[in-house]
């Protein structure tokens, strides 16, 4: 569902993506680790097209991207979600409203009575059904990011891009967020990047992890393979 290949980026003497290549399947987690600065929301920005590769080719459900229009990017933005770091919640809107604002903004018409099913199935799958009514400003740290994944899921996206889900959060309220995860990509059969660096929520989220170091995918594998690779620049992570 997701190609990158070859890709390089350059922020003038900055060579922040070199060859980075990577692959996504359908239904699969991958999880992109790498240092503070190693480029990780430069290659999100790229993959939902907000940044434009020097070189190489990113082909996102089977679409070009430097192939793509404004128009083109537009519609296929509508298949991708993204879960914010901060989550993005409106703050002066209710739970209900902030679902539904990604359906308006697409114009999707619904009636609303289908309106009330898709926030109410929403809310369901991340295990808040009751909170429709409520101001973000009521619900705790780990209950917006469900909020959150709620509204990216409201457009039934068939990839999510997860920037670091579980970053500050207690650990019990980050497994749960990783077992959400999990859950989601269980019944919808989504693909997902996950940058983390949180190695439980790793270890428990991927199905493969991405080294991205040197501005290149530089170790790839199971969550077993990477954390068993001797290379410093790669077990430096698993320590
Ligand atoms: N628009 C830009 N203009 C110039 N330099 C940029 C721009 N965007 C990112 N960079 C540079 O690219 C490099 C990678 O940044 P990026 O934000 O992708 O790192 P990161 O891996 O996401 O780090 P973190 O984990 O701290 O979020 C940094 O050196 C940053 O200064």
């Amino acid at each position: 569902v997701l190609t990158v290949a070859g890709v390089c980026l350059a922020f003038g003497e900055n060579h922040v993506l070199q060859d980075f290549s990577l692959t996504l399947n359908r239904g699969e987690n991958v999880v992109v680790m790498g240092k503070s600065g190693a480029g990780k929301s430069v290659l999100i920005k790229c993959v939902i097209g907000l940044q434009r590769p020097d070189a190489g080719t990113i082909t996102v459900l089977g679409q070009d991207l430097g192939a793509l229009d404004h128009a083109g990017l537009d519609r296929l933005r509508t298949k991708l979600g993204f879960l914010f770091q901060s989550n993005a919640l409106y703050d002066s809107m209710t739970v209900r409203e902030n679902l539904l604002f990604p359906l308006r903004r697409q114009w999707l018409a619904h009636t609303p009575a289908q309106e009330a099913e898709l926030v109410r199935q929403a809310l369901t799958d991340v295990g808040l059904a009751d909170t429709a009514a409520l101001l973000p400003a009521a619900l705790s740290g780990g209950m917006r990011k469900r909020i959150a994944l709620a509204r990216t899921l409201i457009l039934r996206p068939d990839i999510i891009l997860y920037d670091e889900p579980t970053t500050g959060l207690d650990p019990i309220t980050a497994r749960e967020i990783d077992h959400l995860i999990r859950a989601v990509q269980a019944k919808y059969n989504t693909s997902a990047v996950i940058i983390s660096h949180d190695l439980a929520c790793v270890r428990l989220t991927a199905d493969r992890v991405a080294l991205l170091a040197e501005g290149r995918c530089y170790a790839q594998g199971t969550y077993a393979e990477v954390s068993a690779n001797a290379d410093p620049k790669v077990h430096d992570f698993f320590i």
